[in-house]
């Protein structure tokens, strides 16, 4: 059974609550924009794009149910309006912005149009949100293809398998299916070429340990799971062939925001001479700003530094 982060049908919005696993596979229905806001705050569902899916499919929920209006104007302020709150729910991932832009739009593009009415306004917008979800696991089979391909041809052009370190979560879970840099390793897998996977905890919240394992033993991928500061060790020692890992944003100049942790993997794997690649979809582009000091870093409780499944392991009184 494929693992779904995601589920949709017209009406209908599940989501998978990812606080609870490994331990659990539970699925929470959201029935709205507040819903859906709670949820990506809280971390149930991340990763860039499915922050975006699910953003947006939970206005298409609410959408279909008669929310918004009456009149024309009135109900594309109220696609508006729930829009912004999805953006400011995680605002360093970009999916939800350029999303909730692309929405925005054609909701008043419609309302403008001769002959529209408030059904055909909500049609529009409900049908772009869906075709959203359709078109990120079709872009991540892509990635996960032509990413291994050119990681084979660069890094091993004589042949032979590769071993791939990856860090946090970019697989089912972050997205509609398949995965960005995971869905590289998966089809590294798929085609034979894969010797191994490491995969780095990924502090403070553990993406890595809880999620990205999860997926690579729930799929049989051979894969070891590392502390964050191994990583340098891993790359001396463990014949790291590429470094690969996703995105939350990548701006105009090609500078990349991403997990904490993400830039001293660069670093590191620039010492070893280790090829570093970020594997991300266009909705993860951002070609307004021009270099990564323009990009919003979302600031966390500290509690997810201090406390461990809810028990404060870190000194009292330390700053943060
Ligand atoms: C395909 S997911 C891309 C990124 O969002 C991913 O690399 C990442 O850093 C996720 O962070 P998270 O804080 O779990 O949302």
């Amino acid at each position: 059974m494929r693992l779904e982060a995601i589920r949709y049908s017209p009406g209908s919005l599940q989501i998978l609550d990812q606080l609870q696993l490994p331990e659990h596979c539970r699925y929470e229905a959201l029935g709205s924009v507040q819903q859906a806001r709670e949820a990506i705050r809280a971390m149930k569902v991340r990763g860039a794009p499915a922050i975006a899916l699910v953003g947006c499919l939970s206005l298409a929920v609410e959408l279909r149910a008669g929310a918004g209006g009456p009149g024309l104007a009135s109900l594309v302020a109220f696609v508006q309006n729930q829009l912004r709150l999805l953006v400011a729910a995680r605002p360093t991932a970009v999916n939800m912005a350029r999303a909730a832009r692309d929405l925005a739009r054609v909701a008043a593009q419609e309302a403008e149009r001769e002959g529209a009415t408030e059904e055909t306004v909500r049609e529009r917008v409900i049908g772009l949100a869906e075709d959203m979800l359709e078109k990120d696991l079709r872009d991540n089979r892509n990635i996960g293809d032509l990413g291994a391909r050119h990681l084979l041809e660069q890094t091993n052009p004589r042949g032979g398998k590769v071993t791939v370190l990856t860090h946090c979560n970019t697989g089912a879970l972050a997205t509609a299916g398949y995965g960005t840099a995971l869905g590289v390793i998966r089809s590294l897998h798929e085609m034979g070429q894969l010797e191994h996977t490491f995969c780095t905890e990924t502090r403070p919240y553990n993406q890595g340990a809880r999620l990205t394992a999860f997926e690579l033993v729930y799929e049989q991928i051979p894969a070891t799971l590392i502390t964050d500061s191994m990583a340098a060790a891993a790359m001396a020692h463990r014949g790291v062939s590429a470094v690969v890992v996703g995105a939350d944003r990548v701006v105009a100049n090609g500078d990349t925001a991403n997990k904490i942790g993400t830039y001293q993997l660069a670093i590191v794997a620039k010492h070893h001479g280790i090829p570093f690649y970020v594997a991300a979809p266009s909705s993860s582009c951002d070609l307004q700003l021009e270099t990564g000091r323009e990009i919003v870093i979302e600031e966390r409780p500290s509690q997810e530094l201090t406390d461990l499944n809810g028990v404060r392991i870190a000194a009292q009184a330390i700053l943060l």
